[in-house]
């Protein structure tokens, strides 16, 4: 059985028992409508910890005044049966006037890292994203945190916020996990539609386009961005929002693929916005 928890005092409460007895916490933060990417982390986490808290919290945050924080897919009933046939401990799961009971007095910002990529495209949504972590962190005092590479930028943050506000916890980053045809799994992709289902294969796809030619040889940034969205274009009707090479994790612009980088990319459909990212490595 997966037991519930809502208010921050029992979390917390249970946390201080299980600390007594000396038990290993591994954290698994989620926003819910749970699928086979978020149950990954909880496999590595059950793997790695004596226990798994996962928290199922829809951040109000880190939306912006235009995104789908009303929309975003709510389903706790569900996510805590499918918790429970896979073994995991607690889920914390509270509402936003238990995270957020006042205004807020302490702010807190990221700053140059959070000024590209989807940070770019969604002001504040960073903010939010280390402001709940923090708040996570803090409630559940966990041994180790995992977080899916499919949301790179957000993971990369969240290892420098650790590191800058010396946080006891260890950042676990996992694979991105797909569907049979590559499309990387995410609880958004429900709001596409039969044909865009369809077509968004052409995300990991474009990707893929990007690996060989680099595994060939090429190092442009140019001519590989180009190629991405010249097969966007060519293989979905969806509008290209993004698509971009950074360093990771300092997540710089680069003007040569010569080290560790990330491809990041971003496609809207009608109602979902579709994100994906391949990390290449100079093996020279
Ligand atoms: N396909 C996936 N592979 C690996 N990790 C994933 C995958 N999908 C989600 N995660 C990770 O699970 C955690 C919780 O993510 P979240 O609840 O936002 O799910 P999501 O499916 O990414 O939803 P969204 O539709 O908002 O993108 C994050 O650390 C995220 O990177
Ligand atoms: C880490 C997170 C749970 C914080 O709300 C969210 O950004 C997510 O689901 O990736
Ligand atoms: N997985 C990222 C959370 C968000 O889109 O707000």
């Amino acid at each position: 059985m997966t037991k519930k928890i809502t208010t921050i005092k029992e979390m917390q409460s249970i946390v201080k028992t299980l600390k007594k007895e000396n038990k290993s916490i591994g954290l698994v933060p989620t926003m819910g409508a749970l699928h086979e990417g978020h149950m990954t982390l909880m496999k590595r986490a059950q793997q790695e910890n004596d226990l798994v808290i996962a928290s199922i919290f829809v951040n109000p945050l880190q939306f912006g005044p235009n995104e789908d924080y009303e929309d975003y897919p709510r389903q706790i009933d569900q996510d805590q049966a499918f918790l429970a046939e896979n073994g995991i401990d607690y889920v914390f799961a509270p509402e936003p006037e238990e995270m957020y009971p006042r205004p807020s007095q302490i702010q807190l910002t990221v700053g140059a890292m959070a000024q590209v990529l989807e940070g770019a495209k969604r002001p504040g949504h960073f903010d939010g994203v280390v402001t709940v972590v923090n708040k996570l962190f803090n409630i559940v005092l966990p041994d180790k945190a995992y977080f899916g590479k499919k949301d790179a930028q957000q993971l990369a943050i969240i290892e420098q916020m650790v590191a800058e506000m010396n946080h006891s916890v260890e950042i676990v980053g996992i694979d991105i996990v797909r569907e049979a045809d590559g499309l990387a799994k995410s609880s958004r992709n429900v709001y596409l539609t039969e044909t865009e289902r369809t077509e968004a294969v052409a995300l990991s796809q474009s990707l893929k386009v990007a690996k060989t030619l680099y595994d060939n040889g090429e190092r442009s940034v140019e001519v590989i961005e180009n190629a991405i969205k010249t097969y966007l274009s060519q293989h979905t009707a969806g509008f290209i929002d993004e698509v971009a090479i950074y360093s990771y994790p300092e997540l710089k612009q680069v003007a040569m693929i010569e080290s560790q980088v990330f491809i990041s990319l971003a496609v809207k459909y009608s109602k979902a916005r579709l994100i994906d990212n391949i990390i290449l490595k100079d093996e020279q």
